[in-house]
């Protein structure tokens, strides 16, 4: 019999996309899906419903009791004030999850099956029922350069991420592009006239953009068009910002080692930027390597890791077409290029990769481990 399913979340960002992909691999053809709602439980369940016309109440312990499992693109917030009470509740079911709150729990696996599936497999055998979609970062990172972790020859690895507004949420994507828009009609007469200064333009668009309302930068708190922001994230009060600290802290979790495993964490560390691209997060990779290993062996061994990584050679013109987040965007294509040795030695490595946030970074795994469980 198709597994009761409940769906939390889903006519949000992440959870919509999470619906799209669903639809698009079939997925809820094979659940008994139940939607879900924190704010309007007896309304109309959206047109993917089967027998479910209505919309459950998302905090009803009863209503979810009776899922065989939970999927929630809700937030963190909606975790912490339900998990804990569903399972005090004596409720066995499998919880998938997007949100953070329960990454690190030790009894939680994050979920990236084409990364870790040894490590789902070892929890389900183990009795696991807690699953947790990875930071968005991490998880495109791994899906790019898994294969030299799988491998054992990463000593360790610096990341300096470009990352997208769609991280903050909906409303951040909405402010940067209402930046961009506030910054172009402040000099778009200028920008007609081919004889204008640029310096002028220039002086213009700093003081628009120190000028932005508060309403302006309501969820960035200062401008993104045009400027960035390197820092992702709360305060961690040691100089590390939340998002930097998830580096290690999911990578070693990811691939099922470091603490809790009792072996040694690879060391993982860099800086997460904001910048004003929209959904797809960028990063700039820097490995130490254990040993030396031919440029064509690396290349093909990430290419050979999975269905989605794609190599992009380390040419200009591959790169500007293939290896920016416009190419990348809406797809579940990580490309990975500029690979090369770098100045400091033969073991050295630099390389970048791009991912959809909202696709890999969060959706995606999530209805992959709904698949392992049910298929
Ligand atoms: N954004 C991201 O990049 C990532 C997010 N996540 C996790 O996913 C969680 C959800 O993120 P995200 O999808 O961006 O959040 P959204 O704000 O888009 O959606 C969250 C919920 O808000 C409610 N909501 C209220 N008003 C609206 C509206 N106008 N349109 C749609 N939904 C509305 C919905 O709940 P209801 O239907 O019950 O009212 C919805 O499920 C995050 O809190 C985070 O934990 C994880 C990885 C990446
Ligand atoms: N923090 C990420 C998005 C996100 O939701 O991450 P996490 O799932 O780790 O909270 C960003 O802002 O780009």
């Amino acid at each position: 019999m198709a597994k009761l399913t409940g769906l939390v979340g889903w006519r949000g960002m992440v959870g919509s996309v999470l619906i799209d992909r669903m639809q698009a691999e079939g997925d809820l053809e094979v659940i008994e899906p139940v939607f879900f709602s924190t704010s309007n439980a007896g309304g109309q369940a959206p047109a993917q419903a089967k027998n479910e016309t209505k919309l459950q109440d998302a905090y009803d312990i009863e209503a979810l009791k009776k899922c065989d499992i939970i999927v929630t693109a809700q937030g963190g917030d909606y975790t912490k004030a339900v998990y804990p009470k569903l399972r005090a509740a004596g409720w066995t079911g499998h919880w998938i999850d997007a949100a953070s709150s329960l990454r690190m729990d030790k009894d939680s696996v994050i979920i990236l099956d084409p990364v870790n599936m040894p490590v789902i497999k070892n929890a389900l055998a183990n009795g696991g029922n807690t699953w947790v979609g990875g930071n968005c970062t991490v998880s495109c990172m791994l899906m790019g350069v898994g294969a030299l972790y799988k491998a054992g020859l990463v000593e360790w690895m610096s990341t300096q991420t470009y990352q997208a507004a769609s991280g903050g949420g909906a409303q951040h994507m909405r402010e940067l592009l209402t930046q961009f828009g506030s910054l172009n009609a402040e000099v778009a007469g200028l920008l007609q006239d081919p004889k204008s200064a640029i310096l002028e333009i220039d002086r213009m668009i700093v003081a628009k953009q120190r000028a932005l309302s508060a309403e302006e930068t309501a969820n960035f708190l200062v401008p993104l068009g045009g400027s960035l922001i390197p820092w992702i994230d709360s305060d961690l009060g040691n100089g590390v910002s939340r998002e930097e600290w998830k580096g290690m802290a999911e990578t070693n979790k990811i691939l099922g080692q470091g603490e809790g495993f009792g072996t040694a964490a690879i060391p993982v560390d860099g800086y997460c930027v904001r910048i004003g691209a929209m959904r797809c997060h960028s990063q700039a990779l820097t490995f130490k390597l254990k040993k030396n290993v031919p440029l064509d062996e690396i290349e093909g061994m990430i290419a050979a890791d999975n269905q989605w990584v794609k190599v992009v050679p380390n040419t200009k013109e591959a790169t500007i077409r293939d290896l920016t987040p416009v190419a990348t965007t809406g797809t579940l294509t990580i490309p990975v290029g500029r690979i090369r040795k770098l100045a400091m030695g033969d073991d050295y490595l630099g390389a970048f990769t791009i991912g959809d946030q909202l696709l890999w970074g969060a959706a995606e795994p999530l209805r992959r481990m709904l698949r392992i469980l049910v298929d």
